[in-house]
């Protein structure tokens, strides 16, 4: 090894071992509500500033910024005199974006899961939280509350579906009714009925999810039941960030189940989810599909992402004869499959 090598690589080491304060990091500013408060503010904001509204101390608080700042999430407004400020990046860790999901990296049940150790990778694991308590993951997370994970997921879901109505508008032309497998309470709908004022929704979720929803927005109903049994009937269906939670044969289940649900002639189910692609070195979102893929591993028996073969495969074998790929600008793709 050539000495620039060696030294690329020590700190690339090091980098590794040290990987995790990074995300550490950006939920304690999370937790402190920073990214709120600079946006709340509506500009820079000097150290004593920042330290009596978010209730914290300068020093610690200093020091946090001089990483995050160092690592392009905040940045200094008018170096050298210390004043804060927002960047495209610190918007997104806002509690109206994807703030809430980061709380959800940094729970233990995430964070230090059974699934991706090399015991469970030698020998299998149950889903990490059955394996806990025998509770249901989604319906009674355990390690965290179940509000803990429903505003991830409501900070997912408007974040996605704020693309699909910018990014593909045409998926909802002609649907006048759509129902949301695993839309637990009805945000992705929310939206989509405000962008398609035409639409009907129905927000589908275990009754244990839907029993601790607020009242839905005009034009939801929500629905409690299970996507194994049956699916209230729609002109479209959407599963989004549902079929990686699952094995192959329970993902093929739920697609028939889904199947029947639409009309044979005019109906479609509308997958919003990841299309792994680990040579496509130019896309910026692969090394997050591939995240998603370890936390799969980690907290599901038989989840995964998957290739768009895979995709194909499950999609043949529930019966569909057609499917396009829409890419919109995020982790997830929308995959529209036609009975
Ligand atoms: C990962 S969350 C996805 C939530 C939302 N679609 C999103 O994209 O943010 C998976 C959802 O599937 C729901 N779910 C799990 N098993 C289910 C079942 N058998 N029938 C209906 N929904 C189910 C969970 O309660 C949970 O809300
Ligand atoms: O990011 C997650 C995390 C979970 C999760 C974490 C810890 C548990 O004990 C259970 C579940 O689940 C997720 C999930 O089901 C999903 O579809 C996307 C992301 C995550």
């Amino acid at each position: 090894m050539v000495l620039d090598e060696e030294v690329r690589a020590r700190a690339e080491a090091w980098s590794n071992a040290f990987g995790y304060i990074k995300s550490t990091a950006v939920v304690c500013a999370v937790e402190l509500e920073l990214p709120d408060i600079l946006e709340n503010h509506g500009g820079p904001m000097s150290l004593s500033q920042l330290s009596a509204a978010a209730n914290c101390p300068a020093e610690p608080l200093y020091r946090l910024m001089r990483f995050l700042i160092f690592h392009g999430i905040f940045k200094k407004a008018q170096p050298p005199s210390v004043y804060y400020a927002q960047t495209p990046l610190s918007r997104f860790f806002a509690s109206d974006k994807l703030g809430a999901f980061m709380l959800l990296q940094s729970t233990p049940a995430t964070r230090n899961p059974t699934g991706l150790s090399a015991e469970a990778l030698r020998n299998g694991t149950p889903l990490y939280l059955r394996s806990v308590n025998g509770a249901d993951p989604w319906g009674n997370p355990a390690g965290f509350g179940m509000q803990v994970f429903t505003d991830a997921m409501t900070a997912h879901a408007r974040d996605t579906t704020s693309l699909i109505v910018r990014n593909y508008p045409a998926a909802f032309e002609g649907v006048g009714s759509v129902v949301d497998v695993g839309g637990r309470h009805g945000m992705a709908l929310g939206e989509f009925v405000q962008a398609f004022p035409w639409l009907q929704g129905i927000s589908f979720d275990l009754p244990e999810v839907v029993a601790e929803a607020p009242p839905p927005r005009p034009r939801i109903e929500l629905v409690g039941g299970s996507m194994f049994e049956c699916v209230p009937k729609a002109d479209a269906v959407i599963l989004m960030w549902i079929l990686h939670d699952w094995g192959d044969q329970d993902c093929i289940e739920i697609l028939k189940k889904c199947k029947e649900a639409i009309p044979a002639g005019t109906g479609k189910v509308m997958i919003v989810d990841a299309i792994i692609d680990e040579d496509d070195d130019n896309d910026e979102f692969t090394g997050a599909r591939l995240s998603l893929d370890m936390i799969m591993m980690a907290v599901t028996t038989k989840g995964k992402e998957r290739t768009y073969k895979e995709w194909a495969y499950l999609l043949k074998e529930a019966g569909f004869t057609t499917f396009k790929v829409k890419n919109i600008d995020t982790v997830e793709s929308v995959i529209e499959a036609f009975p």
